[in-house]
């Protein structure tokens, strides 16, 4: 009970919590940011044309910006959509004039589906008004001008355009989401593939969150053993007969989470690769076909195809996506050992750089060329130090060209060759046959390189959250271990578990002044989210 005391103040003084308690302990009233200025915004991309537009209005005033919008008095009806026409209002206080065309008709500026929800079930936790529009910008330049006309301070009309990631500060505020659920919003609406998309939407589902929670919940059940012990050490209370038997018991707890925690920023690191995209770098003779493979895996002219050895005189990088995954797919010059070219001679040093760089390098050999089928100075470059342990996928380019015999045979040099046994696809890229082999090899990679295990899926989280998990969270658990004596100073050893413990706070925004955190998230969004 006592520790429990002890620990309390650090939750009351967190004002989001302390609404959210008031909230449910009253029954819903009003959205903790009622007292905020109604916003508004164009959620879908400005300045295009296209056939729908959305506009989004989040706060107190949504329903007055319907009425006056529609030129009507009754409530709009909740989360359903209905067809109405959009007048220009008539401004507070005007004698309504230029709201009316010569005819003294009212200026129609749109006829639009809108949808309605009434807070709290809503995006944003606050009324939200939805406009569909049509999608031309002199259609939303208008009503967005529409809406901006209705502010009016005196009359407490404050109503005004969004910033970046104010809707989703909204329902932060409103206990819609925690941080790490939003910022997997973001992840979502960023993602460019189906992995990075797949990944985002787990974020977003909650499952990182319940994850912190359940981390956060742990170290305070440790930390508040501890702080009992603190409490009852001046009394001399009988309640706490073994104190060794208690610090062992968190001790081991705690390895035990930081074990969980160090693994789970392992898999977050190996998953980033999902985000920034796989490097998959492309090594061979001048003319074996480098830059036509590159469009067989694209299907587009990315890079230049000629029979004149040496076409690609310096790498070329290009974003492409396969079977779901962002690959960035370096092009390069093909490595030979003479050459009088200094523009060349430099690719073909950034090509050997490049590819101790990538995560997966495919090497390209031509078929129709069994003498040098493997150059000797490729040959080294693959068997080098520094090439150690490298994904290669060995591609025989051409099969158009050779029997299957001679196809064999050149297959057969290939794996004698190597000490280790690297997967040998032939592929033509003329006939396009074996690509899509190849193409299966390749995502077999993407999945191993981007998984700590076969049967983890890949965590993605924002840079914040990997930043915090390491810095603040392992680094206060760490601390907590490392300082052995802690017997002797239990107040000094809990800090550093109060310091993990804040640490998840900060990721999911439970955090005391976290004001600086959300500035720091939300300004990362676009206007409209
Ligand atoms: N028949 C046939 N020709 C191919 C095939 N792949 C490439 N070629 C031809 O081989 C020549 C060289 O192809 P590139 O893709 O430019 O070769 P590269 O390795 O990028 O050449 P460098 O830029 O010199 O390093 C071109 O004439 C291609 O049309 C294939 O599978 N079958």
């Amino acid at each position: 009970m006592n520790a429990l005391f002890l620990l309390r103040p650090h939750f009351v003084s967190n004002p989001l919590l302390c609404k959210r308690a008031v909230n449910r302990l009253s029954g819903f009233t009003k959205p903790a940011t009622s007292h905020l200025p109604t916003i508004y915004a164009l959620s879908t991309p400005a300045n295009q044309t296209s056939a729908i537009a959305i506009i989004r209005v989040s706060g107190t005033h949504s329903r007055y910006i319907y009425n006056r919008l529609t030129n009507s008095s009754v409530s709009p009806p909740n989360r359903k959509a209905i067809l109405r026409n959009i007048y220009l209002p008539s401004s507070v206080g005007s004698k309504q004039h230029r709201h009316h065309d010569q005819y003294g008709a009212k200026i129609l500026l749109d006829s639009s589906l809108l949808l309605y929800f009434q807070a709290p079930y809503s995006f944003t936790g606050e009324d939200v008004l939805e406009l569909h529009v049509h999608g031309g910008k002199a259609v939303v330049n208008g009503i967005l001008k529409a809406i901006d006309s209705l502010h009016d301070r005196n009359s407490g009309k404050d109503i005004r355009f969004a910033l970046p990631g104010d809707f989703s500060r909204r329902a932060f505020q409103n206990g819609k989401f925690d941080l790490t659920q939003l910022e997997g919003i973001k992840d979502l609406i960023d993602s460019e593939t189906e992995s990075q998309r797949r990944s985002a939407l787990s974020s977003f589902n909650g499952e990182n969150r319940v994850l912190f929670e359940n981390w956060r919940n742990s170290i305070i059940a440790n930390m508040a053993q501890l702080t009992a012990i603190i409490d009852f050490a001046d009394d001399n209370s009988q309640e706490i007969d073994n104190t060794d038997m208690i610090f062992h018991g968190v001790e081991n707890n705690i390895k035990r989470l930081r074990d969980e925690i160090f693994s789970f920023i392992q898999k977050v690191e190996k998953s980033s690769i999902l985000q920034d995209g796989i490097r998959l770098v492309l090594l061979g003779a001048p003319n074996v076909g480098k830059s036509s493979l590159v469009n067989s895996l694209t299907n587009d002219d990315i890079s230049i195809v000629s029979d004149i050895p040496g076409t690609t005189r310096d790498s070329i990088d290009a974003m492409i996506t396969i079977n779901g995954y962002k690959v960035i797919i370096c092009d390069t010059a093909g490595i030979r050992a003479k050459s009088a070219d200094k523009i060349e001679i430099l690719g073909i040093e950034r090509a050997r750089k490049k590819s101790i760089q990538s995560d997966l390098c495919l090497f390209i050999v031509d078929a129709t060329d069994f003498p040098n089928l493997l150059p000797e100075d490729i040959l080294n470059h693959l068997s080098s130090h520094e090439f150690e342990g490298k994904r290669v996928v060995i591609v025989v380019n051409k099969s158009d060209l050779v029997s299957k015999e001679e196809m064999v045979r050149a297959v057969n040099k290939l794996e004698n060759r190597f000490s280790v046994s690297y997967p040998i696809v032939s592929v033509s890229c003329k006939t396009k046959g074996g690509i899509e082999l190849l193409i299966d090899i390749l995502t077999r990679n993407f999945k191993h390189l981007s998984q700590s295990s076969a049967d983890s899926s890949p965590i993605v989280v924002s840079k914040r959250v990997t930043e915090i998990l390491k810095n603040d969270v392992f680094y206060g658990l760490e601390e907590f271990l490392n300082s052995k004596d802690f017997d002797n100073d239990i107040v000094m050893a809990t800090e550093n578990l109060r310091y993990a413990s804040d640490g998840i706070a900060k990721i999911t925004g439970q955090a005391i002044g976290i004001e600086d955190i959300l500035d720091s998230v939300f300004s990362k969004f676009c206007i409209g989210k």
